[in-house]
């Protein structure tokens, strides 16, 4: 009796798929996606392995030349991430927009202009510890993005991409205000990117204002993906809901 109840859900489910008409461009889609998490991947695991590699050759002396040995390879991984907010905006993927405004431009932030900006900053060693946590994170995010693709998941992955955060994302917010910090008496000995509001104001914003808001920013700003990251970690990992009988 169980059997054929069973049989009957299985074909009224394939009747209900067959009505329902498929999205055309989905295979598109989903190569799209899934070359576009392959290649941050490849990026993001290239940096990592070669920090750890270098640590491991050079010990401590290898924190001084992070940005030097990694920076081109983080400046496309970061200018590709911004295709996030383009995936979210048109509704290629099922992200909350604020999450991953915040996340790639208080990323960005730090990497072009804190580290871009001036050189007396890239060769400071918390450039190592912000660009390995960054590493670290995206070298599982991706993958568990790229399996998404095409329907396969593994448990270790997604654990993993879902807990990762909770120790990382606190060490990551705390290196990229460590750099904020430092970063404030460069700017104003340099000038750099100060702006000066036109006479008769004649008035010179420095740009160690913006680092100043920015820092308050950090630490109210990742609350907001924390919650977010929380209720996916509770979606993706909790109990499974029993179906209704
Ligand atoms: C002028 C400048 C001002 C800026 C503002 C300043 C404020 C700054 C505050 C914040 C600062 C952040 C700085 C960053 C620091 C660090 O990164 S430290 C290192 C640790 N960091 C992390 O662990 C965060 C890693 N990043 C993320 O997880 C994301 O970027 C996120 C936006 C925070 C959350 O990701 P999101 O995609 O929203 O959630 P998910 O559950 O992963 O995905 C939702 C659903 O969408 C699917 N999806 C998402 N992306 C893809 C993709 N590329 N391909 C395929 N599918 C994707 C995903 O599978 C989910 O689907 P469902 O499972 O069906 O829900």
């Amino acid at each position: 009796m169980e059997l054929k109840a069973k049989e009957e859900e299985r074909i009224n489910k394939i009747n209900i798929e067959n009505r329902i008409p498929k999205d055309p461009f989905r295979h598109l889609k989903r190569g799209y996606l899934f070359m576009y998490n392959l290649v941050q991947f490849l990026g993001f695991s290239w940096i990592f392995v070669n920090m750890t590699v270098r640590l491991f050759m050079l010990g401590k002396d290898s924190f001084f030349d992070t940005f030097h040995t990694t920076a081109d390879m983080m400046y496309l991984c970061q200018t590709l991430a911004v295709m996030e907010i383009v995936n979210t905006l048109i509704g290629l993927i099922r992200a909350p927009l604020v999450p991953v405004l915040l996340q790639v431009f208080g990323r960005n932030f730090i990497l072009f202009l804190v580290l871009g900006g001036v050189e007396e900053m890239q060769s400071k060693a918390v450039v190592f510890f912000v660009f390995y946590i960054w590493s670290l994170v995206e070298i599982f995010r991706y993958p568990f993005y790229m399996l998404s693709c095409i329907d396969i998941e593994w448990k270790v992955l997604t654990w993993i991409r879902y807990s990762i955060w909770i120790p990382l994302y606190p060490l990551g917010i705390l290196a990229e205000a460590v750099t904020v910090i430092q970063a404030i008496p460069v700017f104003n000995s340099t000038g750099r990117f100060s702006f000066s509001l036109p006479s008769p104001l004649n008035f010179t914003i420095p740009f160690s204002v913006v680092l100043q808001l920015h820092l308050v920013a950090l630490f109210l700003g990742p609350f907001v993906n924390f919650r977010h990251l929380y209720k996916q970690r509770k979606r993706h990992l909790g109990p499974k809901k029993r179906k209704a009988h």
